[in-house]
């Protein structure tokens, strides 16, 4: 049997940086893992954080969940089929259920192959103290990831003061009181508290349910390189309802595109990469007006 875990969280709370985390401890421990991770938008800079040698599936622009569980367990079962490895991490898209995501995990085709160890949900602690602002479909969303994790991590605590962080500790695991929930900047955390997850066997799943989403993923395309201080202002004066922006933005004077990412208002500058597209993909709700500068 190999262990499977899921990772949730919402859009840009850490998933991602989790995940290299314990790819790198489970190698260290002679363990091999294998990832499977899904995206809202066309393209996936996620994968470019699995190292070379790992095992990866994806879904694009899709989701594991509801209408793509079957998409979802042909690709597992090519993973187990092919593959040699011996615990699946499982990315979700920020944009999903857990519980949804769950689906095809408990096929029935994979009973005898599959020990599924829990979900941990990455919450973003900054957000989390801002959890008001949103719509109050996104919000739900943003709870049920909280509520269903059987380990929670607070992410992101960096971003807060010592009395943010004790706030919103207490918060959250009022939310979900039967979780551990760990405290970590750059989602960092043992992956032995992964390994001592062991979910209730039939614990009935209630899921609230999350009125239709409106988010949307939209890829804008450069045609010549901008100015940064032209880009970093558009940032500044995008809506709030803006939540996630990856890719690779070509700047004036630079070579190559640089990797660039944006989640909750920070914007994070990566180093130039040769031969990737000059798009971006952004993630929010109401994004028919958002055009690059
Ligand atoms: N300051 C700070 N930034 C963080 C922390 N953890 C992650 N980040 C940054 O937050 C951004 C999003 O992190 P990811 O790991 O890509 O988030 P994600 O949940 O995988 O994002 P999606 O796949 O888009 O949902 C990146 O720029 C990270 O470097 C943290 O603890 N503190």
């Amino acid at each position: 049997m190999k262990d499977v875990y899921l990772f949730s969280g919402f859009l840009g709370s850490g998933k991602t940086t989790l995940l290299k985390t314990m790819i790198s401890q489970m190698k260290d421990k002679g363990l091999k893992p294998a990832v499977f991770m899904n995206e809202l938008g066309q393209m996936n800079m996620d994968s470019d954080a699995v190292e070379e040698g790992i095992p990866l599936k994806e879904i694009l622009d899709g989701c594991i969940c509801c209408s793509g569980s079957e998409k979802s367990e042909a690709q597992i079962q090519t993973l187990l089929a092919e593959e040699d490895f011996d615990v699946l991490l499982i990315e979700t898209t920020g944009a999903a259920h857990p519980v949804e995501a769950l689906d095809a995990i408990f096929s029935p085709l994979f009973a005898e192959q599959l020990n599924f160890k829990g979900i941990v949900t990455v919450a973003d602690s900054k957000r989390w103290m801002d959890r008001n602002s949103l719509s109050p479909q996104i919000r739900s969303l943003f709870l049920e990831q909280i509520r269903h994790a059987d380990l929670l991590l607070a992410n992101k605590m960096d971003l807060l003061t010592e009395g943010q962080q004790a706030t919103v500790v207490y918060e959250i695991q009022s939310l979900n009181p039967k979780a551990q929930i760990i405290q970590t900047i750059h989602a960092k955390i043992p992956f032995s508290a992964l390994e001592k997850l062991s979910p209730l066997q039939n614990e009935e799943v209630v899921k609230a349910p999350v009125s239709k989403l409106n988010l949307n993923a939209k890829v804008l395309k450069f045609e010549a390189p901008v100015r940064r201080e032209l880009f970093e202002e558009w940032l500044r004066a995008l809506p709030d309802t803006v939540f996630r922006i990856k890719g690779y933005v070509p700047l004036e004077g630079d070579k190559y595109p640089h990797a660039f990412q944006f989640a909750y208002g920070m914007a994070q500058w990566l180093p130039e990469y040769m031969k990737m597209q000059n798009q971006i993909v952004i993630i929010g709700e109401g994004l028919e007006g958002v055009e690059l500068p």
